[in-house]
């Protein structure tokens, strides 16, 4: 049985992760910040639930405290919490290109540190680390600059944590272009961004699930990126 801490993941991706991993019968620790229905959910389903707002200066800390205590080992860490703003939604581009790079690199990094013991102390062969970036890692995003640049910056996190931690823990990267849409997302902006990719479609959580899944189940690859993007760089 696998313990696997995944944050953010009381909607959507995350969510549907969860519940495949506690379908599976492994040990689930998420994190959560604002308490949806999902979280009932989730707990009636055996996960050990942490509520965790990244922004709070001491999150980490009480972060990994929380984790120790539930556990002396961790078969991975899916680093999944994540705020997709943008300079148009958020004028304040200071606290903007912060809050990005907290919630996408600051947090990753420090949680990653503090976690390494647990990590290494697995029983499995191999531990993981899996970073949740962004398709425009690769591209640049005019529209979220901040958020991109932040997503870049853990993705280099990856080729660090990936040379300093194998080969007990493989340090890997997913970097997904559409998958999911948002409830908010409206026709025009369904159509514009089907478009973006050559395969045009909206291929939904089970992609980055069975993505996930090959990186647990490989014992080879570390420092990599799996692009989920449907052919995005090819338009
Ligand atoms: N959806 C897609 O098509 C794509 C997603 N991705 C990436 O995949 C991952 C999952 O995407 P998706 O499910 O859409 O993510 P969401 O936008 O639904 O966000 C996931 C969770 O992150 C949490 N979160 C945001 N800010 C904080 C914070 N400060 N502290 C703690 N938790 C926080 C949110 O909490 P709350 O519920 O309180 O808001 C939310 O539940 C993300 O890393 C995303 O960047 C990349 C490309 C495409
Ligand atoms: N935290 C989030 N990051 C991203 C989201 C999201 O909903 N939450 N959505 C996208 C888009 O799907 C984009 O890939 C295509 O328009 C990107 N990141």
């Amino acid at each position: 049985m696998a313990t696997i801490l995944i944050t953010g993941a009381a909607q959507r991706i995350g969510l549907d992760l969860a519940k495949h991993f506690l379908n599976k019968g492994d040990k689930l620790i998420i994190t959560y910040r604002t308490k949806h229905a999902s979280v009932n959910e989730l707990l009636e389903l055996g996960a050990i639930c942490l509520s965790c707002d990244f922004e709070q200066s001491d999150a980490v800390e009480k972060l990994v405290e929380q984790v120790k205590s539930h556990t002396n080992e961790l078969s991975a860490i899916i680093h999944n919490a994540s705020s997709w703003d943008c300079e148009s939604k958020n004028p304040d581009f200071n606290s903007l290109f912060d809050n990005m790079m907290n919630i996408h690199a600051k947090v990753p990094y420090l949680l990653n540190l503090a976690l390494t013991p647990l990590l290494q102390n697995s029983s499995d062969e191999h531990s993981d680390i899996i970073h949740i970036t962004d398709y425009v890692v690769e591209k640049g995003s005019p529209k979220h600059i901040a958020y991109a640049a932040s997503k870049a910056a853990l993705d280099n996190l990856t080729r660090s944590f990936s040379a300093k931690l194998a080969p007990k823990v493989k340090v890997n990267s997913i970097a997904p272009s559409l998958i999911i849409f948002n409830d908010h997302d409206d026709d025009a902006y369904r159509a514009k961004t089907l478009k973006k990719s050559i395969m045009a479609l909206e291929p939904g959580t089970a992609e980055v699930i069975n993505g996930i899944e090959m990186i647990l189940n490989s014992n080879y690859m570390t420092g990599r990126t799996l692009q989920l993007d449907g052919g995005r760089h090819l338009k």
